[in-house]
């Protein structure tokens, strides 16, 4: 008996540790999407798994800012909280960095540069949000770029509109799930991860950036 109970702790333990250990698997499945305008957006369901430890790592160990930001006449909370990481910083875990570097691998060629920056998005529940926006700041305003989004936690949905007009396109992100806009999706079209009011736990979002694109 003493033995029985035994084992199970010990399988359930490398079970435990075998989940619990991040792993990114291979960007061979990604699948693209052609949006229109010269946009487009490549997913991959699942690419990190094992993730939910990081989570609990990047949502305490992360040095979170709360912004605020003037709107017309009144200076109002950002509806989420942030952090950046420049091109020389360590990012929070080692498995964010790899992440990257296999970005910049698998896109080096069509993007011409490295993955280089690091923004992080945490959405304390349901209320916090992204309003429609492209990443505009920086050569993105003129300039073909890619910005890929790993998504981490609570399901959300990023949604896509053209900015001529159109309509919207909707891609629920799940735990360890990756997207990239590419082309010129941040001039042509807009993006935005909008409130909801069904229950959602905490969701974090890792967004890689070349060099000088907000
Ligand atoms: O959280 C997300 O998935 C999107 C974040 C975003 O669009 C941004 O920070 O520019
Ligand atoms: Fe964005």
């Amino acid at each position: 008996m003493g033995r029985l109970v035994g084992m199970s702790v010990h399988l359930q333990g490398s079970l435990f540790d075998q989940a619990d250990r991040p792993h990114l698997g291979r960007l061979t499945g990604l699948r693209r999407t052609v949006l229109g305008d010269g946009a487009w957006i490549d997913l991959l369901p699942g690419w990190l798994s094992g993730a939910d430890e990081l989570f609990s790592v990047l949502a305490e160990g992360v040095p979170w800012r709360a912004e605020r930001r003037q709107m017309y006449d009144r200076t109002v909370d950002v509806p989420r909280l942030l952090a950046f990481y420049r091109a020389d910083d360590d990012l929070p875990s080692p498995v964010l960095d790899e992440a990257r570097d296999a970005l910049s691998r698998h896109y080096g060629d069509e993007l011409g540069e490295p993955f280089t920056t690091a923004g992080l998005c945490y959405y304390r529940d349901g209320r916090d949000s992204v309003a429609w926006h492209g990443d505009l700041t920086g050569r993105s305003s003129h300039q073909d770029t890619m910005v890929a989004i790993l998504s981490l936690g609570a399901p959300r949905d990023l949604l896509l509109r053209p900015c001529r007009g159109g309509a919207t396109v909707r891609r629920p992100l799940g735990h360890g799930d990756l997207i990239v806009m590419g082309g010129s999706c941040q001039r042509t079209w807009q993006h935005a991860v909008p409130k909801t009011a069904q229950a959602r736990g905490p969701r974090i979002s890792v967004q890689y950036r070349p060099r000088g694109v907000r």
